[in-house]
């Protein structure tokens, strides 16, 4: 389905390579959740499709491609004093074409699934990758402060399907 460019929807790809225990992160250079590591992705434009943007976001952000993105998460999150939140659609991403390569916004880095440097990382990713690692889905909200680091009050449930 096409959605509308007037809520905030991103996407967000996590590679994650279970047999070799590593998982693909970025770490954010500048914009919105610089200086953190996260999955790639950014903002589904007009017109277009979520899954779309999840591919084209990966490519302008990592330099590679994928040949399937599984839906595996959808996360809420708000801000106090800010009335649109956020809609993130998570992906996983098993496999993958070309070598991960710096781009303007992320650099790349592989990391062990055991050492995953969530101080580095938005306060809410230690609550839901342990659940994206066992291969489940879920559903959360997070609602931080104005700091984009204290969080407020959480929901997050495993679903069955997306
Ligand atoms: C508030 C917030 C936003 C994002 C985000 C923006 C664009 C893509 O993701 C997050 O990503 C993660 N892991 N936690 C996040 C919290």
């Amino acid at each position: 389905e096409v959605r509308i460019a007037s809520k905030k929807i991103f996407t967000l790809v996590l590679l994650h390579i279970e047999a070799q225990k590593k998982i693909l992160l970025g770490f954010k250079k500048r914009g919105f959740g610089a200086d953190r590591y996260n999955g790639f992705g950014g903002k589904v434009e007009a017109g277009e499709t979520i899954e779309a943007a999840a591919y084209r976001e990966l490519e302008e952000e990592a330099g590679i491609t994928t040949d399937v993105l599984e839906k595996v998460g959808l996360l809420w999150f708000t801000f106090r004093g800010d009335t649109k939140g956020l809609e993130v659609h998570v992906f996983r991403a098993a496999s993958y074409n070309g070598v991960p390569m710096e781009s303007e916004e992320m650099k790349p880095q592989w990391f062990p699934t055991s050492e995953i440097p969530f101080s580095q990382m938005w306060a809410d990713d230690h609550h839901w990758f342990p659940l994206f690692l066992s291969g489940k889905k879920f559903v959360g909200k997070f609602h931080f402060l104005e700091d984009q680091v204290t969080i407020t009050g959480k929901v997050l449930d495993v679903v069955d399907e997306l």
